[in-house]
């Protein structure tokens, strides 16, 4: 238990994942918000940039600097890809640095300079608490690399099966996401009118830069590599990914054995909900919160395993995955300041 709050500072605090993870530091009972940090918009209050922090609205944005970043205990990185490597490098050894960013996350270097076209800054602890001995791993860590959101989602809606065997490692995963998964940069593609009453693929055919992201997790599962087709959606609602996922089905698996492996792999999970059978998940029942809902089933006719998983891409996808590494980073209970209630409607 500490007796002191712990000092955070966050870079990239006028963007939607630095806002994020303020919204949640706000209700988190042993954070002191320290510098708030951002861009182009430096010098400008938060209230005029984010003003649902209402708290936070008199606070000004400085400029993301080592001197402006130094003296926290903790350091939220939500910068552009590509920029984390560059501040963390100046950040002493001593100071618990989450990165909401991609830099941090893949271990091949060939993938990041394949998918992302620049030099690897690095590997740094995954912050996927819910994978096979992940907890242990950021326990105590300094240094945690936030998952990717649609990878969040794809991972843990097909872990337990990738795991227990039950499907062949050849997964395809379609997954429909929430604009906010962009970033508040203005993007010609996210322009209301191209937005509004539209569903569209992008990144199709391996070339989305989650896809790496995503094999690199389930293939930690088994004895070689997961092969993983991914298409990304874009959907016309703010927050949420919904991820529908399937796998060609090892011979005679039941919907009742596939069931039971992902009750016996998520039991204890706090964040983590397998629905009542028949039930599917909808991203409006996590909105706002931490949980990530699962369902399974069998398609007997295709001999596939069909699961369907949701999170808020800004919560669990970013910043409640950051506020949840925080926590196992420095010895906090890990749920503190964190919530499985959505805002419904
Ligand atoms: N949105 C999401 O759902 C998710 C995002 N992430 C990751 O989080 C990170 C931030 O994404 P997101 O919040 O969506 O993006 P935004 O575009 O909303 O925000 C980007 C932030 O970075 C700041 N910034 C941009 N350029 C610079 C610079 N040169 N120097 C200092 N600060 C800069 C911006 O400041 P200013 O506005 O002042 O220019 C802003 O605060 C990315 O790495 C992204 O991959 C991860 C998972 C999910
Ligand atoms: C809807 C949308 O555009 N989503 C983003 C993913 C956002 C995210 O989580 O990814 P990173 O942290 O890796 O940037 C995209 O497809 O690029």
């Amino acid at each position: 238990m500490h007796m002191t709050k712990v000092r955070a500072a966050v870079a990239g605090a006028s963007g939607y994942a630095g806002g994020e993870v303020l919204r949640l530091l706000l209700a988190h009972p042993d954070v002191e918000i320290g510098a708030l940090t951002g861009g182009s918009n430096a010098g400008q209050p938060l209230g005029a940039l984010q003003p649902h922090l209402t708290p936070l609205a008199g606070r000004v944005l400085q400029e993301t600097t080592i001197e402006n970043l130094s003296g926290h205990d903790v350091v939220f990185l939500a910068l552009p890809h590509g920029q984390s490597g560059a501040v963390a490098a100046q950040l002493g050894d001593d100071v618990v640095v989450v990165d909401c960013g991609a830099d941090f996350r893949l271990e091949d270097a060939g993938e990041w300079e394949h998918f992302y076209g620049s030099d690897h800054a690095g590997t740094w602890p995954y912050g996927l608490p819910e994978l096979p001995g992940q907890r242990e791993v950021l326990a105590g860590t300094k240094r945690v690399a936030v998952p990717g959101c649609y990878p969040t989602v794809s991972t843990l809606t097909l872990a337990p099966a990738v795991a227990a065997g039950i499907v062949e490692p050849d997964v395809v995963v379609v997954a429909a996401s929430g604009t906010s998964g962009a970033g508040k940069a203005a993007k010609p593609h996210l322009l209301g009118s191209e937005i509004m009453g539209n569903l569209s693929a992008y990144g199709v055919g391996g070339t989305h830069r989650h896809t790496p992201e995503i094999t690199q997790n389930l293939s930690k599962m088994i004895d070689g590599e997961v092969k993983v087709s991914f298409t990304p959606v874009l959907a016309p609602t703010p927050r949420g990914i919904l991820a529908t996922c399937s796998a060609p089905l090892k011979p005679g698996v039941t919907a009742e054995e596939a069931r039971a492996v992902y009750e016996k792999y998520y039991g204890d999970e706090p964040f983590i909900r397998l629905l009542p059978e028949g039930q599917w998940p909808q991203t409006k029942s996590v909105i706002g919160s931490n949980a990530v809902h699962v369902q399974v089933t069998v398609d007997e006719r295709a001999g596939r395993l069909v699961a369907v998983g949701v999170v808020d891409n800004l919560a669990k996808g970013t910043g409640g995955a950051a506020v949840q590494c925080m926590n196992l980073a420095l010895g906090l209970e890990e749920t503190t300041g964190l919530t499985a209630v959505g805002l419904a409607p």
